[in-house]
């Protein structure tokens, strides 16, 4: 394998003039405040070493990378039956577009977009109180990353609760539908909760390790899922990770990956690795502008694209 320690510092060498470009998410006040000049990256291999460069102990809400784990959770609950409430294409369309929910008539088109996001949390909630399902979340990350530091930012999700009107249309719309079981605003205090987790590149990269290697984590020996459902689960963030940004990711990174607007992106190399980078600035779609460019060099230098080197 290549010098992993030596790609990371030429990249980040590399990204270093460009730091600050894009522009942070500011439709939630608090990621309005986030200091763009900040970049991070970390890359825990299967074999257990973690590679790290700039920020990468800095936390940063991690937003949208949480529908990752919170569908993790979902299939666990309630396997294959999932897929009756939420589909499996890319949306072609923006993370809270409302457009397409009501063509289909309240399934949402995937679990990574914002309305498939709010039904899986729906799902999650069954036979919980909001508290307990978000406290459920909490514990299974720090079980994943074996890290009992991560919290949840809660000023974040008061500062998306007060803001939020496109999730509230959205939930309401699924409401209207029959597609959420439980109060639209108990569902949105656990949809806003989970994308409030507050968490740093390499606790990332190690809470996802098991997508990397086969449903297990190796460093913790902890069997999260079937080796299938990993697939499974990678295949999907390949296709609907990066909303309608998703094709342009596949193109130039060719990894399964996930984006938030707290400008954090996790990526998995099958077999290989768990990658997170994080940096504010955002592009047009609402990804990590800097976070897809690195990420991109790191698939060129090290030739992980699962489509081939
Ligand atoms: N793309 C994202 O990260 C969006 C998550 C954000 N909490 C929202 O619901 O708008």
């Amino acid at each position: 394998m290549t010098d992993l320690q030596a790609t990371l510092d030429s990249i980040y060498a590399d990204i270093q003039p460009r730091i600050g470009e894009g522009k942070v998410a500011d439709y939630i006040p608090e990621l309005a405040k986030v200091d763009p000049k900040q970049f991070g990256m970390a890359i825990v291999t299967v074999d257990g070493k973690v590679y790290r460069v700039g920020n990468a102990d800095t936390a940063f809400s991690i937003q949208s990378i949480s529908k990752v784990f919170m569908l993790t959770l979902a299939l666990g609950k309630v396997g294959e039956g999932l897929w009756k409430r939420v589909g499996r294409e890319p949306s072609g369309s923006a993370f809270n577009s409302i457009v397409q929910l009501e063509h289909e008539s309240g399934i949402p088109r995937n679990p990574f977009i914002n309305a498939g996001a709010i039904a899986v949390s729906d799902v999650v909630m069954a036979g919980h109180a909001p508290r307990e399902a978000i406290g459920e979340l909490l514990r299974f990350v720090r079980y994943l990353a074996d890290d009992e530091s991560i919290t949840i930012d809660d000023k974040v999700a008061r500062s998306e609760t007060q803001t939020g009107y496109r999730n509230f249309a959205l939930a309401n719309f699924m409401r209207a539908y029959r597609n959420l079981d439980h109060p639209v605003d108990h569902v949105l205090g656990v949809y806003f909760h989970q994308c409030a987790l507050s968490m740093s590149c390499e606790q990332l990269a190690r809470a996802g390790l098991f997508l990397a290697a086969r449903g297990s984590n190796p460093t913790t020996g902890h069997s999260v899922v079937s080796p299938k459902r990993a697939r499974r689960i990678n295949a999907l963030m390949l296709t609907c990770g990066h909303y309608d940004g998703s094709g342009d990711f596949a193109y130039h990174v060719g990894l399964p990956g996930k984006s938030g607007v707290g400008g954090g992106i996790f990526a998995v190399a099958p077999g290989i690795a768990s990658i997170a980078v994080w940096s504010p600035g955002l592009n047009k779609v609402g990804n990590s502008q800097l976070g897809a460019a690195a990420l991109e060099m790191l698939a060129a230098r090290t030739g992980w694209s699962v489509f081939g080197d």
